[in-house]
């Protein structure tokens, strides 16, 4: 349902030829970078390249029909007189960005919705009776953080960073980890350490030197943190994992549990700390639209119907949130 409203807005008649291609895509996009057969991510480029193929096929029967098309594809291959004008690969990349970041943040929010209301029926009465809206976007938003949807965002360095003791040097490409790595506490005594967490990406670096041995033809920079030494191979791309900051009880106290009547204070959305939409420059656009689509389907599904869950329901959160098997619910009308 979720891709259906994406895609409409951005391709309207020609939805279904792209939906089955971009599923698969979307699985590969936070695997592990080995591009050779059979793994997800070399399945993952050569579906990107089959979605270009299906999108240059659209072009040309659109060229050849002469009708015209009122969405955004048409909005960015046809505007030709514009200075912004983009090349077909910018255009097809533009759509498979919107496309992947607003369907299955929309989707997987709101599965999880769901989840939390059925198990948390004080939240869910709450919702019927109350002014709706509101409770709404808390709902959400307490979702979005107890289940991180987006774990973490992608940033590049553009100047030396000292962080505590830890120099992140000039040019890298990093990941900004936002949810925990996992709830082992012998890691995490202290969850709210920012030395722990970088201690943490310590480890993992240390495992990136055996493998640094296979790429050493490349220029290494070294990472110098208190008590560490670690060579880095230029161009690579690491995760440098920050505290838990969804899950970190100081700022977000009983973080493990659902309560959406945390957001009522209304100053907790606009914490430099808050990164459930990303932050400054590179904030979602499509925050509002993300909202205004999860609240539509939940106000229909909580005001007309009731549901119960249907079998074991396994909830995975690494590296993405996903229900392999499905949440199956039984559904009745109120
Ligand atoms: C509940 C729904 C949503 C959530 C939780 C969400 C979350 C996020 C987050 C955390 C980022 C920052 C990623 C980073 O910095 O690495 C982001 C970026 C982005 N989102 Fe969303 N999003 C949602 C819905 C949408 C929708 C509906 C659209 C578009 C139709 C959208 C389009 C984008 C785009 C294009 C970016 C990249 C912005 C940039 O890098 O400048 N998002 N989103």
């Amino acid at each position: 349902m979720a891709f259906y409203v994406a895609f409409r807005q951005i391709i309207i008649a020609e939805c279904d030829l792209i939906y089955e291609a971009f599923d698969k895509a979307a699985t590969a996009a936070l695997s592990l970078p080995i591009n050779i057969p059979g793994k997800s991510y070399y399945q993952g480029l050569q579906t990107r390249k089959n979605i270009h193929k299906i999108l240059r096929q659209i072009v040309e029967e659109r060229k050849a029909s002469r009708k015209t098309h009122n969405d955004m594809f048409a909005e960015l291959i046809g505007n030709e007189k514009s200075r912004y004008r983009l090349t077909e690969e910018q255009v097809f990349n533009q759509i498979f960005t919107i496309l992947y970041s607003g369907y299955e943040t929309v989707s997987v929010t709101t599965m999880m919705a769901i989840k939390y209301l059925h198990d948390h029926p004080k939240a869910l009465q709450e919702l019927k009776v109350r002014i709706f809206l509101i409770l709404l976007i808390e709902v959400i938003l307490e979702t979005s953080s107890l289940a991180t949807i987006v774990n973490g965002l992608l940033g590049k360095i553009t100047q030396d960073v000292e962080l505590n003791g830890f120099l992140i040097p000039k040019g890298w490409r990093i990941y900004v980890f936002t949810r925990e790595l996992n709830y082992d506490p012998v890691l995490y005594p202290e969850p709210s350490s920012y030395i722990q967490s970088l201690e943490m990406a310590g480890q993992v670096l240390g495992v990136s030197q055996l493998l640094l041995l296979i790429w050493s033809w490349r220029r290494a920079v070294s990472w110098k943190g208190t008590g560490h030494e670690f060579f880095i191979p230029k161009g690579w791309r690491i995760y440098v994992f920050t505290r838990d900051i969804n899950y970190d009880p100081l700022l977000y106290p009983k973080p493990f549990t659902f309560n959406p009547w945390r957001w009522m204070d209304k100053s907790l959305e606009s914490h430099s700390y808050c990164f459930l939409f990303g932050a400054g420059g590179r904030l979602c656009p499509g925050k509002e639209l993300g909202m205004v689509k999860v609240s539509t389907f939940l106000h229909y599904f909580v005001t007309k119907y009731r549901w119960e869950e249907v079998g074991e329901v396994d909830i995975i959160k690494f590296p993405r949130v996903e229900v392999p098997s499905g949440l199956h619910v039984r559904v009745s009308k109120h």
